[in-house]
């Protein structure tokens, strides 16, 4: 990806006209730093430097440390080779960072831990064979950067034209793993990717939540100019209210996707699109107005989905669906199952089934692994009871991105 200077012209001026700063307030970092007096000048150049010194020193020693940890995952990937099994161990990479957690004592916070291991472990799992991740594209997606932040940089990340592309390239052996959308705090399920789990013999082996910073984007300088406002559907009813406020007159125009409309943006006169801040830089545009979504913690939940099954961590979830016969009370002693073993219910959804109307397929969630004894069997009550059961997947627990705003986006 290659950053064009517009883009950064165009962000301050999005700043500026955001929602959560004045106009002539100015961030920390764009505050003029004046030199210290003369007296003490000499100093504090000692002292910056000899810190510098010794963080150059560290350098050193975490690439060569990073070399040695380099070293050990391409021997492991030999033994896993000869072993006929997978380079990806999401189960491994999660216990790594939850021990790394357990373990820092600070200043540096968990997240900036976890961005900073995601990275690593990514690193080393390229020296093996760098995971080729397929997702909806084209690239900037939201899927991409979920993607993105969960696998890290040195992955082979494949853009597709849908969903139903996704899983077929997954299920080819295309690629490892696919990164889709199954639900949205705002506009709730992603149906596509639902339906598709009736078809597809996929695991699920990974959930990532990612926090949805809207962006109005243009290559025109200021709101006024604009007649067209293109984005995903799902985008722009996010971002419904916010629109009707302050562009009562704009036509909505939907796209295929949020790095779509940005494109289309960039191509016409009087148009913006909504989408994230990366689409915004890689197309050029100005940032116009940030955080636009009408919920401000607007977040969307996705699935890792991959060939592979993912083994116990110790904090799991597990994603099943199925289908009841039709008389009453079958939802009703399904779901009391749950109650009876205490298992905690995280999400329950349900889809028309599409060859007998009227009945439904239900989507379950829950605390837990397959392979725990208390969730396995009442996995197994249900199979017994229900005309399909099937386990999606069972995987480690992700946890909500905390929030930064779209300016750490950047
Ligand atoms: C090195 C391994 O392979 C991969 C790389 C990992 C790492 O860099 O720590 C962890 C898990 C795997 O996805 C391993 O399985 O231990």
């Amino acid at each position: 990806m290659t950053d064009r200077t517009p883009f950064f012209a165009g962000l301050t001026l999005g700043l500026a006209g955001g929602r959560n700063r004045r106009p002539n307030q100015k961030a920390a970092h764009l505050r003029p730093v004046y030199p210290p007096r003369q007296e003490n000048h000499d100093m504090v150049a000692d002292q910056i430097n000899q810190q510098r010194q010794r963080i150059d020193e560290i350098d050193r020693q975490i690439v060569d440390l990073l070399n040695e940890r380099a070293l050990c995952a391409m021997a492991i990937g030999r033994s896993k080779n000869a072993g006929g099994l997978p380079e990806f161990a999401p189960e491994r990479e999660q216990a790594i960072i939850d021990a790394l957690e357990r373990h820092n004592q600070g200043p540096l916070s968990g997240q900036s831990l976890r961005g900073i291991f995601a990275e690593i472990i990514s690193a080393c799992r390229a020296v093996q064979r760098p995971l080729r991740v397929a997702f909806l594209g084209p690239a900037t997606t939201f899927s991409h950067q979920a993607a993105m932040r969960h696998f890290g940089s040195s992955c082979e990340f494949a853009p597709h034209r849908s969903i139903i592309d996704v899983f077929h390239e997954v299920e080819r052996s295309h690629a490892q793993v696919g990164v889709v959308p199954v639900e949205n705090s705002s506009e709730g399920q992603v149906s596509v990717t639902l339906d598709l789990f009736l078809e597809s013999d996929l695991n699920v082996c990974g959930e990532i939540y990612a926090r949805i910073s809207q962006v109005l984007m243009s290559k025109e300088a200021a709101i006024e100019g604009i007649q067209r406002v293109y984005s995903h559907p799902q985008a722009l009813n996010q971002c419904r209210n916010w629109l009707a406020r302050n562009m009562p007159m704009a036509t909505l125009i939907e796209s295929t996707s949020t790095a779509a409309a940005a494109q289309k943006a960039a191509q016409e006169d009087g148009s913006a699109a909504v989408g994230s801040i990366l689409a915004a830089r890689q197309g050029g545009l100005n940032a116009l107005a940030i955080d636009i979504q009408d919920n401000p913690h607007n977040t969307t939940r996705f699935f890792v989905i991959g060939r592979q099954k993912c083994p116990p961590t110790g904090n799991d979830k597990t994603s099943i669906l199925f289908v009841t016969h039709h008389k009453p009370g079958m939802l009703f002693s399904a779901l009391k199952h749950f109650a009876d073993s205490g298992i905690n219910l995280t999400r329950i959804e349900s889809r028309p089934l599409k060859n007998t109307p009227w009945e439904y397929v239900f989507f379950i969630d829950m605390a837990g692994h397959v392979e725990d004894a208390q969730v396995r069997q009442v996995i197994n009550t249900l199979d017994e009871e229900t005309r399909l059961l099937k386990v999606l997947g069972s995987y480690p627990m992700g946890e909500p991105e905390a929030w930064n705003g779209a300016e750490q986006a950047v």
